[in-house]
């Protein structure tokens, strides 16, 4: 097959969900944990080449990332103690909103509920309006629909008013943008209840999703499990500015697991308890956001979803350079706009089909109060499109709380060339009266008053000077607020400074390795064409779990040194290989190995033991090539670890066509 019928066979077999986990859960990528005792949602193992694939995504990562860009690698605690996430906001923030059946006990996360249930009255107004056949009937046939059926009892053939079917497709636009009481609003205007019994709900609360644990034996110790990496991260910052000779910018990066108590866990690895995160944080100057390799990605073109868009109810992208993007000021900066890039070439190195992938930016009310803008790489499934990687430009929020509250600098000192007299506005806050005023809030008002640029310090102390006070509204928090001069200063200064000292901003890219694996699954999964059963996975050589599968023609025993002497040279090339020496036909054998996405499959029969030779076969093609197998592992090496094509790296290797495919 030429590389254009394999494009052809691939989509020739519409995606069949099922067909694909029973591959996954056959060859034991993953399944769920504890199933001797009925498992628990939301908590899978990884089996063998779910483990080799992961580690693989790992390793080229770290290589991507840490290694390409001088990163500098923690491996932090899980465990972290209350006052930690208190500070960072999650103890009081990290929540999503769930609504609860009396009746029934049964619990929904809100956002999910409304999505669904709009969804379905969507499918049953097409199918009403003859665009689809019969929502239920093809639900049978589609899990994604049979899944939401037994979610949403049964998708009633209803026709909406136009109207009616705009706003649904505007709410759903946005859906991810909704406060607890905004979605208390939606249930009420849309009549959202209970999808299968139809009784109402009570309305949403906020459910913190942090596991709670005690750390010592007197349990006096409050703690929770990292809901992510990056706390560890901010806390270190001092070691890491020193490490880094003081300087700015740098990243710091760090791979480990997270957990988060999800409340309704469902989609499989997508949306998981215990979970691999791989987390940067990017320290840089917040008068510099510039980066110095931008140049080598500006071309690269990525399909957008900005925020205007989604707020015009629309999910069409568009697509431009990162370049454009951040010169119209659509990406907020050029290491925000590098990073997204880079994002994007991971993921496509990696094997995500980039059809499937598009950059979606955060509503604002979505994004974090001190975000200063916010892209989610998503991965298109059968899921619908998933966030995978988030890339925020959390401006210093992370390293003032902690300073404030730990009362330690967390700043970098920048020595001037030159001294320098500065005339500037500065803020003075009596902050052991911000406490007893804002109480959980009084971080959050802190940061904001000391964040805020200098022509509004100037308007502030007019406004202080002329009325004794100032009123300012702090994003998630009620306001308006008001402080007077007992709280507040506001005076111009001028000061000679020799050093410059400033809080960096960070950029935080941070990957979700569970949801990317899951999403390239489905990706990379198709089956032949001339017999639906067989099932490949055409995982990219570089993160395939095993390389190459070795089979001897039969069992004979002149094979085996020829056998031995291939596995050989594959061990001394650190080429990750599996020998399949069992008796069945080889047509089988290659099926198996398809399945588990293996890329090659070196055959060796009696001619071997007479000349050496043996033959290479490519998974997706069947293609097969002869040659010594010098000759073979070295193209095998090449095409794996140094990114040449089949054609490349078989170019002067003899067409081969004897061997049989037929299972
Ligand atoms: N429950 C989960 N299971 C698997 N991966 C997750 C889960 N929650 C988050 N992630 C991964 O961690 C990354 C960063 O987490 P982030 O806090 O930005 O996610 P999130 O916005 O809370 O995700 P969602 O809105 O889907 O719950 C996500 O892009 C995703 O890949």
């Amino acid at each position: 097959m030429s590389s254009q019928e394999v494009k052809q066979a691939r989509s020739a077999v519409p995606f069949n969900r099922e067909h694909l986990e029973s591959v996954l859960r056959q060859r034991f990528f993953y399944a769920p944990a504890f199933d001797l005792y009925g498992g628990v949602s939301g908590l899978y193992d990884y089996g063998p080449p779910g483990c080799a694939f992961q580690a693989n995504v790992v390793d080229f990562w770290r290589k991507h990332f840490i290694l390409e860009e001088d990163m500098l690698e923690v491996d932090c605690t899980m465990l972290t103690p209350h006052e930690v996430l208190k500070t960072s906001g999650h103890v009081d923030k990290f929540s999503d909103w769930m609504c609860k059946d009396t009746k029934t006990g049964e619990i929904f996360r809100a956002d999910h509920l409304v999505e669904e249930v709009l969804e379905a009255r969507l499918v049953g107004d097409k199918e009403a309006r003859g665009l689809v056949k019969d929502a239920n009937a093809s639900a049978k046939e589609d899990a994604d629909k049979k899944k939401r059926k037994k979610k949403v009892k049964q998708i009633q053939a209803v026709q909406l008013e136009d109207a009616v079917v705009k706003e649904y497709e505007e709410v759903l636009a946005k859906i991810d943008g909704y406060s607890g009481p905004q979605l208390a609003g939606l249930m009420e205007r849309f009549k959202i209840g209970n999808p299968v019994t139809g009784d109402a709900l009570e309305p949403p609360v906020a459910f913190n999703l942090m596991f709670e644990t005690a750390i010592g034996p007197s349990g006096q110790l409050k703690g929770y499990l990292r809901p992510e990496t990056a706390q560890g991260q901010f806390l270190n910052f001092n070691k890491l500015l020193e490490f880094n000779n003081g300087k700015t910018p740098f990243a710091s990066a760090s791979i480990g697991k997270s957990f988060r108590n999800e409340i309704s866990p469902r989609s499989g690895l997508l949306r998981v308890r215990e979970f691999l995160m791989a987390e940067i944080e990017h320290f840089l100057d917040p008068l510099d956001k510039s980066h110095p390799r931008f140049h080598e990605v500006k071309e690269v073109r990525l399909a957008f979803l900005p925020r205007e868009v989604q707020e015009a109810g629309s999910t069409e992208p568009i697509v431009k350079s990162i370049g454009e993007a951040v010169e119209s000021k659509m990406v907020d900066n050029e290491t925000l706009g590098y990073f997204i890039a880079r994002i994007s070439q991971f993921l496509l190195a990696i094997g995500v089909d980039e059809r499937r992938l598009r950059f979606r930016q955060h509503l604002a009310n979505e994004m974090a109060h001190y975000a200063a803008d916010c892209w989610d790489a998503e991965l298109q499934t059968s899921f619908g499109w998933i966030e995978c990687v988030g890339c925020a430009d959390r401006s210093a929020y992370d390293l003032t709380v902690h300073s404030e509250k730990t009362k330690q600098k967390l700043v970098v000192r920048q020595k001037l060339d030159k001294p320098v007299e500065v005339t500037r506005w500065e803020i003075d806050l009596t902050k052991k009266l911000f406490g007893p005023k804002f109480r959980k809030d009084a971080p959050k008002v802190e940061a904001y008053l000391l964040n805020l640029p200098q022509e509004e310090l100037e308007a502030k102390a007019e406004e202080l000077k002329q009325t004794g006070k100032i009123i300012f509204h702090v994003e998630g928090i009620d306001g308006p607020l008001d402080l007077d001069d007992k709280f507040v200063k506001i005076e111009k200064r001028t000061k000679v400074e020799h050093v410059r000292e400033f809080v960096p901003n960070v950029i935080e890219p941070s990957f979700g390795i569970g949801r990317i694996i899951y999403s390239i699954f489905e990706h990379s999964f198709w089956s032949r064409p001339e017999d639906t059963a067989r099932a490949v996975l055409s995982f990219s050589p570089l993160v395939a779990p095993t390389k190459v599968l070795l089979v001897p023609l039969s069992n004979h025993k002149d094979l085996a040194p020829v056998t031995a002497q291939v596995s050989k040279l594959l061990r001394a090339e650190k080429i990750p290989f599996r020998v399949d020496d069992s008796g069945v036909s080889i047509g089988k054998r290659y099926a198996r190995n398809d399945e588990l996405g293996t890329p090659f499959g070196v055959t060796i029969d009696f001619d071997s033991v007479k000349d050496g030779s043996v033959t290479l076969r490519e998974r997706d093609s069947t293609r097969q090539v002869r040659g010594s197998s010098k000759e073979i592992i070295e193209a095998i090496r090449s095409i794996t670890y140094g990114g040449v094509t089949w054609e490349e790296g078989t170019k002067g290797l003899a067409p081969f066509t004897s061997q049989s495919e037929t299972a």
